[in-house]
């Protein structure tokens, strides 16, 4: 076993290593495909993710490859929140953030040509709006018009200013007259401390998001005033020929849901017309629709429809929609159970901007099939889909698609991620897709060996109504004995409809390289494998998923050179659930134990998430906004919550959290520290100032890990 501080020199060498985090295919056309790219990597000197810049040129040397002829020098990024290149390439917006002489974050909307700043506008101080959002994959969104003349973005609704009852500067003021525009210009009375309900985790700050559109010549900005008041906007594009918006616009009426991870919150696509100056829903308003991409002929668009209620996330339905027919068909329906290792539905949370084929047929999208994620070719026509072969038998996932180009990146649990291009053959034949690397990748971890496990329930842990699902596990170890303590991380994903995919992870892999085997465990529940699977789990929590983890872990006991008395686990969100519920019904099994934002008591929980559905659903209850977790409810969700077993546990347990964390409220985990406490059971609880649900602040990040290493080794036999 390695020392703490060998571990701490290792942690500071792969926590350099940068993952592309955005990569794009310059429009400007030219001999060469030009390739911009941010890069990211953790820099524990500054405790800050660095981002940098790098710009590939390759040249095509034959029908499919490409040979790279120029790679620029890593160049720092400064407070870029948004880079987005105009249609012809001839331009490019920039929204930086800037900090003010008095400390006051700064926003400035820049907008480039090939060689000078055009524009630098100071967007707060003209008091327009709030904030600009940044690219939270919901709300955020910066749009080039199809004329170059204007830009869209989203930003915060500009409240009127909130004046004190006892202010004597506007003491002419009248309570009911504060209403008034007129007034308002002068402020509202007693409004200082009224609470804006925001969108919960990840999601600081956003409470009322507006459309924004600056006139790129004259600098004037306007806002949108005709979206509909119960509607918050996002992934707002342009309409054919400029003529409006099109957007997604989830429902904040009664209140707002979390709505980072949920695919599940009412939302649907809207059209606001300029002309009309009418704003309506294309989609149903009921419904779960996001994410409009237009095709480059503009003549429809797709969208992905996802179920409302029920679990936060599962298989989605892929549509388009016809612009002149103002029809909707599917393209991509949902998959219950696929057959077998078939196309298993469409899993992703947005569709990326670029994803059309030249020929407005197919689109170009990231998902995930089992365990792996994956690139599809979808033929929005004949509804034929295509998996694209990985370069590294790894992960690929999509960043930019235009002029038939693709630009992905690679990774694997022992290859750290890497940019590839490839030309996108011909429609049916998209599988003989020929991958080209755009630069070197980090070195393979020889020392790595990785393989996905397939594990099939027992007779008795079959489900009565779906009977043919198994599940899997990404297991990665040591290549060779010696480096190995033939000790097991056992590890399960959080959702708990997530999945752990065959992507690099730097925990996994500093685990791996510390001695420790590692298995991920996408029980039944996970997404990737149908949504038979996700709808599996829900009234089974506590049970189906802890007996699907410990199976494959005895399992992989059994098969692998493990020492059954060196197994420990860990475990995020309903990960930690899980650890707490594993240690707990099988007290003996596990000699250590992490749970990182844990879901303690889901009965306790259901008042202070910003997800109270989730609370019910993965308990097998109804929910509606005006549900209340009554005695019943209450019961329900104690029986399904890994407390209940606290008597049992002799494990030793580490407690992290976010003190940040709106989706987990930290007193979850405070509640087992008590508890354990009370009983003489080893604990420790370690709090994360400004981390949030993910505790991914660098140095927190960092911490984490070698605390899980020092935590797993003290206890473990030597
Ligand atoms: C009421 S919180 C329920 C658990 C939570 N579910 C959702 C929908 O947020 C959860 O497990 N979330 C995971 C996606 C999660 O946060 N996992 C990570 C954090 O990034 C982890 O800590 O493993």
């Amino acid at each position: 076993m390695k020392k703490v501080a060998e571990v701490v020199e290792l942690y500071r060498k792969l926590a350099r290593i940068p993952q592309p985090s955005w990569a794009r295919i310059s429009k400007s056309l030219g001999s060469c495909a030009v390739v911009n790219s941010v890069w990211t990597y953790r820099d524990l000197e500054r405790a800050d993710k660095v981002q940098f810049a790098k710009t590939y040129c390759a040249n095509k040397t034959s029908e499919a490859k490409y040979e790279v002829t120029f790679t620029s020098r890593p160049q720092e990024l400064a407070n870029e929140q948004w880079n987005v290149e105009s249609p012809s390439g001839n331009l490019r917006a920039i929204v930086r953030k800037i900090t003010g002489k008095k400390n006051e974050e700064k926003q400035f909307v820049e907008i480039w040509n090939g060689s000078q700043k055009l524009q630098n506008i100071d967007v707060l101080s003209l008091e327009k709006h709030g904030k600009i959002y940044d690219n939270d994959g919901y709300f955020g969104s910066v749009e080039w018009s199809h004329s170059e003349g204007h830009l869209l973005y989203v930003a915060e609704l500009k409240y009127p200013k909130a004046i004190s009852f006892f202010e004597k500067k506007h003491a002419d003021v009248k309570e009911d007259e504060t209403k008034k525009d007129e007034t308002k210009e002068k402020g509202v009375k007693g409004e200082e401390y009224v609470m804006k309900e925001e969108w919960g985790e990840g999601m600081v700050g956003k409470h009322h998001p507006v459309i924004c559109i600056l006139d790129v010549d004259t600098g004037d900005i306007r806002i949108l005033d005709n979206v509909p008041d119960h509607v918050s906007p996002g992934h707002v594009v342009w309409a054919p020929d400029d003529s409006g918006v099109v957007f997604t616009g989830w429902c904040h009426e009664p209140y707002r849901l979390g709505v980072i991870y949920c695919i599940n919150r009412q939302s649907a696509v809207y059209y606001l017309d300029f002309q009309k100056a009418t704003c309506e829903a294309l989609t149903d308003p009921d419904g779960a629709a996001r994410c409009p991409v237009f095709s480059p002929d503009d003549s429809s668009f797709v969208f992905l429809q996802s179920n409302r209620k029920g679990p936060h996330n599962h298989c989605s339905c892929l549509c388009k929609y016809d612009w002149q027919k103002k029809e909707s068909t599917v393209v991509c329906d949902i998959v219950g159970t696929p057959k077998q290792n078939g196309f298993p539905g469409v899993y992703e949370v947005t569709i990326p901007r670029d994803c059309w084929s030249t020929d407005n047929k197919r689109i170009v999208i990231g998902s995930l099939w089992r365990s792996q994620a994956v690139i599809l070719v979808i033929n929005t026509e004949t509804k034929a889909v295509i998996r694209l072969p990985s370069d590294c038998g790894g992960d690929i996932s999509v960043c930019h698609v235009w002029n038939d180009v693709i630009i992905a990146t690679c990774s694997a649990p022992n290859q750290p991620h890497y940019l590839v291009i490839g030309q996108l053959p011909a429609e049916g034949q998209e599988f003989n897709i020929q991958w080209s690397p755009l630069d070197s990748p980090s070195a393979l971890f020889g020392d790595i060996l990785w393989k996905i496990l397939v594990h099939r329930p027992t007779k008795e842990r079959i489900h009565p109504k779906y009977d043919t699902l198994d599940y899997e596990s990404v297991f990665i170890k040591p290549s060779n004995a010696e480096q190995s303590s033939r000790s097991l991380v056992v590890f399960p994903h959080g959702g708990p409809h997530s999945v752990f995919t065959t992507e690099f992870m730097l925990y996994a892999a500093l685990f791996c390289q510390s001695g420790f085997s590692v298995l991920m465990v996408n029980y039944r529940g996970s997404v990737g494998f149908g949504n038979d699977s996700v709808f599996s789990l829900l009234g089974n929590v506590g049970d189906q998923d802890v007996k699907d983890v410990q199976a494959a872990a005895e399992e992989v006991i059994s098969k692998e050179d493990i020492d059954p008395n060196k197994v420990v686990i860990w475990g995020g969100s309903h990960g930690g659930f899980l650890t707490a519920h594993l240690i707990g019904q099988y007290p003996s099994f596990y000699k250590a134990a992490v749970c990182r934002n844990p879901v303690i008591n889901i009965a306790s929980m259901s008042g202070s998430t910003d997800i109270c559905d989730w609370n019910f659903t993965e308990c097998g209850l109804e929910f509606e906004y005006k549900s209340l977790a009554d005695g019943n409810s209450m019961s329900i969700m104690w029986s399904k919550s890994p407390l209940q077993y606290v008597d049992k546990i002799q494990t030793p347990v580490m407690l992290m959290i976010g003190l940040d964390d709106r989706r987990v409220p930290p007193k979850q985990s405070y509640e087992l520290y008590k508890a354990l406490k009370a009983r003489k059971v080893p604990v420790r609880y370690i709090a994360y100032p400004d981390n949030g649900h993910p505790i991914v602040k660098v140095d927190s990040e960092a911490d984490a890990f070698i605390n899980i290493y020092k935590w797993f080794t003290d206890y473990l036999p030597q």
